[in-house]
């Protein structure tokens, strides 16, 4: 497959207009398990994962999300798209390998890439829109949450399922769910961890379209992007900050607080003993598959 490598540090201004190629995609070695392109004509930066086979969130690649997404907003792109390599799934979350049996430093590290990854995605000034094409599950799902437009293909899940691993999805996971279901809805669907097919997910408005192929749902996300066309970008990100500086503020002044309650939860011997089933579980599902 051929990997596009990320963007950096190019202003969106500075692209010229081509006629043929209609996106750029410019490399840096540290880009491994992302791509980000940035169309030319639109201005529109699309984000893909890349991490075969699940796009599973380690630390590296949330670290490079949150690169791409800030460079998408410092060069001044129109929207940002975020989508995925693999034909069937969006990400699978977090990497389960990060918290089991981890390594002290490192997931801090990884918990607090994920906090900031998180917070420049809810809180980006751009407009910000999901091609789902493929499974949500938990990470993924909070992802999709995060941006303010989703659109999904057919025959696919999504949801918060942290409890049927025996853990908690945190509050700010949650908040971002509250943003796009009813109250009475979510309550319900994350406690029982339960796993939204893309039509029901339609249906309780956790996305807002359904398409049959990805090239659809770029092309959904796309019109999403283009409704602001008319809309002063200053006003618009005024606006969305309005809705969002709440949960913002809240992890950000609690952010060491947030990482002490996850680090204190995932140690847990318990815990550590429901992910070690869960992740045998998916081990000897992949075997036979
Ligand atoms: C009071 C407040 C307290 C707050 C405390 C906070 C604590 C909260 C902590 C964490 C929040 C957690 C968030 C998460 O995101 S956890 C991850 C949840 N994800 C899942 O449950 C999805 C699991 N995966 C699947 O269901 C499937 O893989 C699939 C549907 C996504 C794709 O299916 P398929 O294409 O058939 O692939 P396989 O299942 O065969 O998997 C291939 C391969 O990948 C491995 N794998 C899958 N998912 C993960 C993962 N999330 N992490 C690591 N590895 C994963 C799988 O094991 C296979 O591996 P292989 O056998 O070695 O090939």
């Amino acid at each position: 497959m051929n990997i596009i490598r990320t963007v950096r540090s190019v202003a969106f201004s500075s692209i010229p207009n081509r006629t043929l190629s209609t996106t750029r995609s410019l490399s840096t070695p540290s880009a491994q398990y992302t791509a980000f392109e940035v169309n030319d004509k639109t201005g529109i930066a699309t984000l893909t994962l890349n991490r075969p086979p699940v796009n599973s969130l380690n630390l590296e690649l949330l670290t490079e999300m949150r690169n791409c997404l800030k460079d998408a907003e410092t060069n001044k792109c129109k929207g940002l798209i975020i989508t995925s390599s693999s034909n069937s799934v969006f990400t699978a979350g977090l990497d389960l390998l990060e918290m089991y049996q981890p390594q002290d430093e490192r997931v801090k590290s990884f918990w607090t890439a994920l906090q900031s990854m998180w917070m420049e995605l809810y809180g980006s000034k751009i407009p910000t829109a999901a091609a789902i094409n493929g499974h949500a599950p938990a990470g993924g799902c909070l992802i999709a949450t995060a941006c303010e437009y989703r659109v999904m293909l057919p025959n696919f899940t999504i949801g918060l399922n942290e409890t049927l691993i025996g853990i908690v999805a945190p509050k700010w996971f949650v908040s971002a769910f509250l943003n796009v279901v009813p109250r009475r809805v979510a309550e319900q669907a994350i406690t029982q961890g339960k796993l939204f097919t893309t039509a029901e997910a339609h249906h309780v408005g956790l996305v807002d379209d359904v398409v049959n192929t990805k090239e659809e749902a770029i092309a959904k996300c796309e019109q999403f992007i283009a409704s602001f066309k008319n809309v002063n970008p200053y006003a618009r990100a005024l606006t969305k900050q309005q809705f969002r500086i709440k949960e913002l503020q809240e992890l950000e002044q609690q952010r060491e607080k947030d990482l002490q309650i996850f680090l204190g939860l995932i140690m847990q011997p318990s815990v550590q003993k429901a992910m070690g089933i869960y992740l045998e579980g998916l081990k000897k599902k992949s075997k036979k598959q």
